[in-house]
């Protein structure tokens, strides 16, 4: 699903953010993505989803080499990924329902169809009677919940989570992972950056950890 090659990221005003990372990741397969503070997990989300581009090295998602991908197939590529944010990024003018259907709307899906998966999303995240509220009138664990609906509602065989539980107690966290497994036992692949080591050591997923922008460890490298 996932294969980097020798890849590195530069920023200028700041050195190497990657070091020369060689991994792979299954289709299918659910893996934790850890280290400290600036340690790179952002960054590797943001070269697989194309916001940022490798200075070296060679990224090849679903078969393709990012690379190489033409300009006008950076949509496609997006659509087929969903990503969840430790800020949620909802928007707070607009209700719960059309914040989950924002990914459909540029599909040229009828309304009915949307109407349908934006409401079968929100029943997989148990927010189903929240439809009409606006976003910030719902908690915090909540509001994470319509982030994770919203990035699942157009069914990405990807889904790349970042800090997902960030703001959220141990309680809540653990509901956002039962999600992700849920998510994982009907065959979604998943990469999820997060600093909870003690919770990551509990399942049993491959865990990959990030030092100063190297690979330096990995549970499972194929
Ligand atoms: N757009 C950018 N311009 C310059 N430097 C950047 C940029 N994005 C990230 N960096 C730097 O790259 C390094 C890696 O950052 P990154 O956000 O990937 O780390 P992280 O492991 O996700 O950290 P955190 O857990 O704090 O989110 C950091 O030193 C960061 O300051």
């Amino acid at each position: 699903m996932i294969e980097f090659t020798h890849v590195s990221k530069r920023f200028r005003e700041r050195g190497d953010a990657l070091k020369d990372l060689s991994f792979s990741l299954q289709a299918g397969e659910m893996a934790f993505l850890t280290g400290h503070s600036g340690a790179g997990k952002s960054t590797l989300l943001k070269l697989i989803g194309l916001i940022e581009r490798p200075t070296r090295g060679q990224i090849v998602v679903d078969g393709r080499s990012l690379g190489d991908l033409p300009r006008r197939r950076i949509p496609f590529h997006r659509r087929r990924i969903g990503m969840i944010f430790q800020d949620h990024r909802l928007l707070n003018d607009r209700s719960v329902y059309d914040n989950v259907a924002l990914p459909l709307a540029v599909t040229g899906m009828s309304g009915r169809e949307i109407g349908r998966r934006v409401r079968a999303a929100l029943d997989q995240v148990g927010l189903l009677a929240f439809e009409r509220a606006r976003p910030v009138a719902l908690s915090s664990g909540e509001q994470q919940r319509i982030g994770i609906a919203r990035a699942v509602v157009a069914r990405p065989p990807l889904i790349l989570a970042d800090e997902p539980t960030g703001n959220l107690d141990p309680e809540l966290s653990s509901e956002i992972y039962d999600l992700f497994e849920r998510f994982h036992e009907v065959g979604v692949t998943l990469l999820i950056a997060t600093h909870d080591q003690e919770r990551v050591a509990r399942m049993a997923h491959r865990i990959m950890r990030l030092h100063q922008g190297r690979l330096v460890a990995d549970s499972g490298n194929w």
